[in-house]
């Protein structure tokens, strides 16, 4: 419901002199319901409605967007927001309309129709509008840049408020080109005071905002970054049995409260995410490898209660506006104590008491240093990054490590690297290391043991005994590619950022299957990167181009999810690779062409709904994508291995079963798709030459792997077939072993 004007808010803002503290804390009650204002909240507002340029670092859920929102209601004029993310802005401009102050948001998602009245209502003489907020890419267009102009020159811009600031700065975390161009602002509308918010508190970040936006003469303000409500607590993989029973136990023991788990890759996303659902807890895996609509659905469940637990990569980051979270954990070290205070911060906006749970382990840290050595020299080539800048990540690195690794107060270490000294005492036992000293010491003392023991056993030492120098093995890992999301709109850009997403570091004979099957398919990506020029050729880029180790990868996934079906399920185990090639196909038949994400995404989304699924939903999808199944006298009433060996068929006319395939072998000990898989330069080739309905030849790859070829199962050739309909997911199991 709409408010009506307050007449004090009338008189404050038709008011040249700035208002003092009792009339903002009367709109700050009135409009918002709090009754004073947090740390440094007051001279943000202050130095904005007396025209002062201003750099605000506060932590996160300190109460930054207040210090713009006020301004907006106590000043003639607009205040123009700049933010990184639509679903920010979306969310704030909800929460302003509920409170009846009239905000808006300009972006490219919204309908023309809607662009136009906001533009209309910017150009009519009376303007209403309190706060439009914008992205950075909208600020530099030459459009909006005139519109910013003209309302200035009407006296109507009072302030410009910079959220997240720390994106102009490749030091920060969050590095967002388009913030850049905001570097021009200053010169454009001298007048018009900046103020500048972040969470971020690198004093190198704090110097390049500052620098990059020009900022004159700035109030620069800096509060704690305390957060008495959260809990810290470090865990230690390698001396617990299960991590995964222990995560589950934690969550489990503390009911069913909102929480996060931060993961490095997204298949641990994934993976980590079905093994919870599977035991019972209500979870969704969010990361950048999932489609728009399905993150947009994962977000909106957990922000509505419907999901409890998100299991993500650093891609459910900036924005995600829950005040409730009650546990954050990493179930890998994050790469710098600024990324850990990011995501652990998430917890108890509301200020009620959370927790933040890191469970360290060796490999990880082994792992995450490799990663940003390798990143560094990544970059070093294209010459964009100097070695100092390395070694940053890595002395970074290193404090996260002491976090983990120390045994003194948590609270204490986190502030200390964020430049504030501060006594023990501070913490009142709300870390591990305070209320549990001879635990934590106890622990380290075991960790230290285990890691002992790896060094006997030949592997490497941990990173804090490891040299900063040791020669480099850059070329053994690689990020994932974060090219990948290109196609995605500039705007949304910071939400499908997986910056930390890792690949394993060597491969190992001891390497475990999906981990190895990582690695090559890295190496495959590289390869045809490098040098295949004919998929480029065929319109698939390489970035797009769903490579075949990246299949077998998949298949592999697939047969996983089927195992842990079964035991969840309770039926008879057998071989569960005929069914996952099947579930695998289905996933490429749909997304060749849309590409790698959407591929990922399908399989990820086949591997949660296999997760959760009954033995019958189980069984109709199974026998829908299975072939038909012929009986045969010859083998025992078993189908014939060719059965496994197909796709459907959508058009009974290309359903004729060529002869020489019935005595197809299948081997139970290799992953295989149903059929041979043709290349997509093969598949571009045959789309080229194709008419819209043409019988390959018999056998071709063409007539096998067109989606939707199947054999009819009627017709004089396939006397004696069932229906694929019969074949139920127990039995397409039984069958496989045998075959
Ligand atoms: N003075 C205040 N008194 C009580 N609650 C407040 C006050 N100011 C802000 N809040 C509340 O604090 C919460 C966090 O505010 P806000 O989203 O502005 O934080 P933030 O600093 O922008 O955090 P982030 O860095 O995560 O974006 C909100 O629920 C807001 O209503
Ligand atoms: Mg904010």
């Amino acid at each position: 419901m709409k408010k009506l004007p307050l007449p004090l808010k009338e008189a404050v803002r038709s008011s040249k002199k700035p208002p003092g503290k009792e009339v903002l804390e009367e709109l700050l009650r009135r409009h918002f319901g709090h009754s004073h204002f947090r740390t440094k909240q007051l001279e943000a507002i202050q130095a904005a409605l007396s025209g002062r340029d201003c750099f605000c670092l506060m932590p996160t859920g300190g109460g930054k967007s207040m210090c713009y929102q006020i301004p907006a209601l106590a000043k003639v004029g607009i205040v123009l927001v700049i933010s990184p993310l639509i679903a920010l802005m979306e969310n704030q401009v909800k929460t302003l309309k509920q409170k009846g102050i009239s905000a808006e948001y300009l972006s490219s998602t919204q309908t023309p129709q809607v662009r136009e009245k906001i533009h209309d209502e910017l150009d009519c003489g009376k303007l209403s509008l309190r706060l439009l907020y914008v992205t950075p890419e909208l600020v530099a267009t030459p459009g909006f840049k005139a519109k910013l102009s003209k309302l200035h020159s009407r006296g109507l811009l009072s302030l410009i408020a910079i959220d997240e600031v720390h994106c102009i700065s490749s030091w920060g975390h969050d590095f967002r080109p388009a913030y850049r161009k905001l570097s021009s602002l200053k010169n454009d509308l001298p007048d018009v005071p900046l103020l500048a918010l972040t969470a971020t508190a690198a004093p190198k970040v704090e110097k390049d905002v500052i620098e990059s936006l020009g900022l004159r003469n700035p109030l620069i303000l800096r509060a704690s970054f305390n957060r008495p409500n959260i809990f810290y607590e470090v865990r230690y993989k390698d001396i617990t049995d299960d991590t995964n029973t222990d995560l589950f136990n934690l969550i489990k023991s503390r009911g069913s409260v909102c929480s996060i788990i931060y993961c490095h890759e997204r298949s641990t996303c994934d993976d980590l995410s079905a093994h919870l659902r599977k035991n019972g807890i209500s979870c969704a895996a969010y990361h950048a490898g999932l489609n728009d609509k399905t993150r947009s659905n994962v977000l909106d469940d957990w922000i509505s209660s419907r999901t409890q637990v998100v299991v993500a990569t650093v891609a459910f980051g900036m924005g995600i506006d829950r005040k409730d979270v009650r546990l954050v954990c990493h179930y890998n070290i994050p790469k710098s104590m600024e990324s850990f205070y990011q995501e652990s911060g998430r917890a108890g906006r509301d200020n009620f008491s959370s927790e933040s749970v890191l469970y360290y382990g060796l490999d990880d840290c082994r792992r995450m240093e490799f990663i940003l050595r390798n990143a560094g020299a990544k970059r070093q080539k294209s010459s964009t990054v100097s070695d100092a800048s390395v070694k940053k990540s890595l002395a970074d690195f290193t404090q996260m490590v002491e976090y983990c690794e120390g045994s003194g107060c948590r609270r204490k270490k986190i502030l200390e690297c964020f430049g504030e000294q501060v006594s023990g005492s501070l913490c009142r036992k709300t870390c591990d290391a305070c209320k549990d000293p001879c635990n934590v010491a106890a622990s380290l003392r075991k960790l230290g043991h285990f890691s002992s023991n790896r060094q006997r056993c030949g592997l490497v030492p941990v990173f804090m005994n490891s040299s900063m120098d040791f020669p480099s093995v850059a070329h053994e890992t690689e990020f994932w590619n974060r090219e990948e999301e290109e196609d995605l709109s500039e705007e949304s850009i910071s939400v499908s950022d997986d910056e930390a997403e890792v690949v394993n570091i060597r491969i190992k004979p001891t390497m475990q299957g999906d981990s190895r099957m990582e690695l090559l398919q890295r190496a495959e990506e590289r390869y045809y990167a490098n040098s295949c020029p004919k998929r480029k050729a065929a319109g698939l880029s390489e970035k797009k181009a769903i490579s075949g180790t990246l299949r077998e990868a998949a298949k592999q996934r697939m047969s996983n999810a089927l195992k842990q079906a079964h035991e969840r399920l309770g039926i008879p185990m057998v071989d569960p690779e005929p069914p996952a090639a099947l579930l695998e196909l289905d996933c490429y038949d749909k997304y060749k062409k849309a590409g790698r994400a959407f591929y990922n995404s399908q399989v990820a989304s086949t591997v949660r709904w296999l997760s959760s699924s009954s033995h019958e939903q189980i069984d109709v999808r199974l026998g829908a994508l299975s072939p038909p199944v012929a009986v045969t006298k010859k083998s025992n009433d078993l189908p014939p291995k060719s059965s496994l060996m197909r796709s459907q068929s959508s058009s009974p006319a290309e359903s004729a079963e060529p002869e020489g395939e019935s005595s197809a072998t299948w081997s139970s000990s290799e992953i295989r798709a149903p059929f041979p898989i043709e290349s997509s330069s093969e598949f571009a080739a045959e789309k080229a030459s194709a008419g819209p309905v043409r019988d390959p030849p018999a056998g071709s790859s063409a007539q096998r792997s067109r989606s939707g070829d199947r054999p009819s199962g009627s017709g004089k050739k396939d006397e004696g077939r069932v229906e694929s309909s019969m074949a139920s997911f127990p039995s397409l199991l039984l069958r496989s072993s045998v075959l």
